[in-house]
């Protein structure tokens, strides 16, 4: 038995995603502020790609902080319309305001993950979705917001793709698992390099 594998997330979807993949691993969410970290970043590396990329490695570190041994997989994403960056909205009446910023729009999901053994960046990557919002009636927003309620606050963008959530685009592009948070097909690749297989 290798060393042990940690998703530094407490993402059911994440989890679902490597745990479907037959990864042995388990789950402990880092104990890191987002907020005050992304405050700190200097002005340059606040574009969404970075402070993705920075928040995964965060997470990572924090756990692997206190895991010796282990490889620890940090994630997460931004969403980002032109360059402004959303963060999760907080009540479903936030939600509301920015499902209605993202109505007829094009935003980009930016889904960063890496790999952490004893407080020493292995790996990581960024991938990107461009997401086509289409231009949806209040009527349909009301009922979205109706069926789905507080759900759609455990994303960026106030949808879950694989549930109703897809009926708000009109086209996306990139791939399925970016846009669940965890960029997956290039995880693995990482973790076999990395000889850890824990299939
Ligand atoms: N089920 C589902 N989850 C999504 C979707 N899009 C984004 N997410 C989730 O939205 C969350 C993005 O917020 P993050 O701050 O990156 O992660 P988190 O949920 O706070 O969890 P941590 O990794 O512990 O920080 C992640 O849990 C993603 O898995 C989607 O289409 N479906």
């Amino acid at each position: 038995m290798g060393s042990p594998l940690i998703l530094a997330s407490g993402s059911t979807a994440r989890q679902m995603l490597l745990k479907n993949a037959g990864l042995d691993f388990v789950a402990i969410p880092a104990t890191v502020d987002e907020r005050a970290i992304e405050d700190n970043l200097p002005l340059a590396g606040r574009d969404p790609v970075s402070v993705a990329r920075h928040l995964a490695l965060a997470k990572a570190t924090n756990v692997s902080e206190r895991s010796p041994g282990a490889f620890v997989i940090g994630c997460d994403q931004t969403m980002s319309l032109g360059n402004r960056i959303f963060h999760k909205a907080a009540s479903l009446d936030e939600a509301r305001q920015t499902l209605i910023s993202l109505r007829g729009k094009a935003h980009f999901l930016n889904s960063a993950v890496c790999l952490v053994r004893d407080g020493e960046l292995l790996w990581s990557d960024v991938t990107k979705a461009c997401m086509q919002v289409r231009d949806f009636s209040d009527e349909f927003l009301d009922g979205y917001i109706e069926r789905n309620g507080k759900s759609i606050l455990s994303s960026v963008g106030c949808y879950q793709l694989e549930g109703e959530g897809v009926q708000l685009f009109d086209a996306i592009a990139g791939d399925y698992f970016t846009i669940l948070g965890l960029p997956l097909l290039p995880l693995l690749a990482a973790l076999r390099e990395h000889e850890i297989n824990h299939a």
